[in-house]
């Protein structure tokens, strides 16, 4: 990476919009990815995610907006030298073993990730010497993520890259996506797996009808929907006060609720039962800090 590249940001888009017809995909999107950031773009079917990747990689043009990569305008050679892309439906030559694939693709990269690497850290060790015409949906997609970072590019476009994978091929995706961004590697990634979003990614950017809905670290979100889970169990036989039921619900052996105020909540709870046993105190995942920022229109 030269001096230039290394001040600017990997991605800086303003304003991005697209139109199919009469559908508004994207309107007036802009959002930042800095160097060794993880960003996740998250929203419902059809709110816009492939729409803004396409655009950031250049393969649409924008009918409003612009973006650059690196500095570059997205889409220019200049712009392409840094990235790598997981495909959604990668066109693999059959005839060809998945390492002569990845061994062909790393041949036209400066400093290409060693193959060996890969090829451990996407479990292909059994696959990689067939030919990749018997290979399966999962088994195509392991390949088409290890071509993602075979260049050692300095941003991955990951768009739903363990759509498709068995779990383990979703935690080998987790760690190296991981590690890639930790190395100072960028990436954009979109999934409707939102724990994968947690786990790889910084911030996020959630977008619905193709507009910004909500932007901000993971957990700023979390602060700004200000909620706590707690759950706790009773011992056996022991009585339970009325009150439990105002503020949680019971499965099996285990209450749970959650609260703007756990503290308060957990001080009354040991005030008032001697018989608690193993209380939590969590932040709410992802998934469930939108669910209440929906729920009370705080979004
Ligand atoms: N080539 C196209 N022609 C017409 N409409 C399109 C085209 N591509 C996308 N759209 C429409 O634009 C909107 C955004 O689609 P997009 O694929 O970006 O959504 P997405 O967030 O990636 O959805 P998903 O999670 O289902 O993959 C949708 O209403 C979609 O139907």
């Amino acid at each position: 990476m030269t001096g230039r590249t290394a001040t600017v940001p990997a991605i800086s888009a303003r304003g991005l919009g697209k139109r199919f017809g009469r559908i508004e995909a994207l309107a007036d999107l802009s959002l930042e990815l800095r160097r060794g950031e993880a960003l996740g773009l998250i929203g419902t079917n059809g709110a816009g995610k492939t729409t803004a990747l396409t655009l950031l990689q250049g393969l649409r043009r924008a009918d409003t907006g612009r973006a650059e990569i690196f500095g570059h305008p997205a889409g220019s050679v200049a712009a392409r030298r840094h990235v790598g892309i997981t495909p959604q439906n990668a066109d693999f030559p059959e005839q060809m073993s998945a390492r002569e694939v990845l061994a062909y693709a790393a041949a036209h990269f400066e400093r290409p990730q060693p193959v060996g690497e890969l090829v451990a850290a996407f479990g292909l060790e059994r696959l990689v010497d067939r030919r990749m015409d018997g290979f399966s949906g999962g088994e195509l997609r392991r390949v088409a993520l290890a071509l993602a970072f075979v260049g050692n590019p300095d941003l991955v476009f990951a768009d739903e890259p363990t759509a498709g994978l068995d779990t383990g091929g979703q935690d080998m995706f987790k760690a190296y996506a991981r590690a890639y961004v930790e190395g100072g590697g960028s990436l954009l990634l979109t999934s409707h797996h939102w724990d994968e979003i947690e786990h790889i990614c910084d911030r996020i950017v959630m977008i619905d009808r193709g507009r910004l809905l909500l932007e901000g670290t993971l957990d700023d979100i979390r602060r700004k929907a200000g909620r706590n889970r707690i759950s706790f169990r009773i011992a056996e036989s022991a009585p339970v006060p009325s009150w439990l039921d105002e503020h949680f619900q019971r499965e099996g052996q285990r209450w749970s609720g959650v609260s703007a105020d756990s503290d308060g909540l957990a001080r009354r709870l040991i005030a008032d039962l001697p018989a608690l046993q193993d209380i939590h105190i969590e932040p709410l995942d992802l998934k469930e800090t939108i669910a209440q920022m929906q729920m009370e229109r705080t979004i």
